[in-house]
Formats: structure tokens, C-alpha cells, sequence
């Protein structure tokens, strides 16, 4: 496959923290319309590709091309709105509510009040989430990472990355995750 046509293409990558080497000649390509899942140990650079994958990170050196550009290059439009990113780590804000955070995030990725507002009407019943209203300070870690979730999907993105989106989420929901996402 051409790296053009890839969702995502990697090439001979590596990355290293200091001395620290994290990933060494490190190859993959990932189909457009397929779900690829990363395995590994605890601390082998999962985050860190990751990471890279969404132009947060740079590998030191190798090949990199995320939907056909590549990442946080004029034009590519990611990091951007054709990405959906669930961090390992919620960053949600815990003043907002749950509609707040959602019209927030949609807003971002340059969505429309209407368009926003269906999308998030299934994706409450999809996710169960909690209502509208509540602050997400109050809502349990396993609610916030399914809010976290729905606003890595509110602007149906191309790409869907989730790092650890199943933590803290009881095996109902991970069912369902799977057969979605
Ligand atoms: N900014 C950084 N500076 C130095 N070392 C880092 C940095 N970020 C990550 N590391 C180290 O790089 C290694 C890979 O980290 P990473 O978070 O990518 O692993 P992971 O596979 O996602 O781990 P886990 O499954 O535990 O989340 C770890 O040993 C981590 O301590």
C-alpha cells in the first residue's frame, strides 16, 4: 500500500527520550477502514506512538504519514479535526457540564450547533452517559472516560485514536466499544 492511501504509514521510525531509545526502526501501516489495536508492556511506547501519530510528539527519524499528509505539516489537518483523540489521561475540564464539555469540543473541530447536537444525541445513548447537566467533576472516572470518548467522536473524525479507552469501564461498555469503535 501507498503511503498516500494509508490511514496511517509508518516507516523505519525512531524515538528516543535522551540515551533512551523507545522505538527503533519501527514499521507499520494501518488501512483506511480498518481497526488496528497496539499490544505491548507496560512502558514499551505505546503513548509515544501515539502521540507522534497525532503531531503531538516528533520521531527522531524515519517516515511518518497520518491520512495522507504528514502530521503537523500546513495542509494535513492534523492534529486538527480529522483526528479523534482520547488521551490515556482525562483532560476534560471538571467546571464544565457534559453538554458544556461536548459543545466544546465539537465547536473546536469547526462542527455546527445543529450538527453537534445530533451527533450527541446518539452518542449519549450509545454511551450511556450521564445527564446533560452534570458537572463532570462530579461524574465517576469510568463516566469521564466515556465523555472523554464521546468528544474524541463528536465531529465523526477520519481517524480514531484511543490510548487505554477501556480503563475503569465495566465489561458491558467494553463490549460495546468493541463492536463500534
Ligand atoms: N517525556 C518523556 N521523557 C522521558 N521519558 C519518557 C517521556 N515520556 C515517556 N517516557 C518513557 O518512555 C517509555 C514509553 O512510555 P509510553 O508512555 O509511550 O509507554 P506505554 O507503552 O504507553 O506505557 P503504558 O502502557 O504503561 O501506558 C516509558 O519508559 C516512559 O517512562
Amino acid at each position: 500500500m501507498m503511503h498516500k492511501d494509508a490511514a496511517v504509514y509508518i516507516r523505519n521510525a525512531t524515538k528516543s527520550y535522551g540515551q533512551r531509545a523507545i522505538l527503533q526502526d519501527f514499521s507499520m501501516t494501518v488501512p483506511k477502514g480498518s481497526i488496528y489495536g497496539v499490544l505491548g508492556a507496560s512502558g514499551c511506547g505505546k503513548t509515544t506512538l501515539l502521540s507522534c501519530m497525532v503531531g503531538r510528539k516528533k520521531f527522531n527519524s524515519g517516515e511518518l504519514w497520518v491520512l495522507g499528509g504528514k502530521p503537523g505539516t500546513s495542509g494535513s489537518g492534523v492534529p486538527g479535526p480529522r483526528i479523534g483523540y482520547m488521551p490515556q489521561d482525562i483532560a476534560l475540564v471538571g467546571e464544565f457540564t457534559i453538554t458544556d464539555t461536548i459543545y466544546y469540543f465539537g465547536t473546536l473541530a469547526n462542527k455546527r450547533h445543529s450538527e453537534i447536537g445530533e451527533n450527541y444525541k446518539e452518542l449519549k445513548q450509545l454511551l450511556d452517559l450521564p445527564p446533560d447537566n452534570r458537572y463532570v467533576k462530579n461524574c465517576s472516572g469510568g463516566q469521564q472516560r466515556r465523555i472523554s470518548f464521546a468528544a474524541a467522536l463528536i465531529h465523526k473524525p477520519e481517524l480514531l485514536i484511543l490510548d487505554e479507552p477501556t480503563v475503569g469501564v465495566d465489561p458491558l461498555l467494553r463490549k460495546e466499544y468493541g463492536s463500534t469503535c
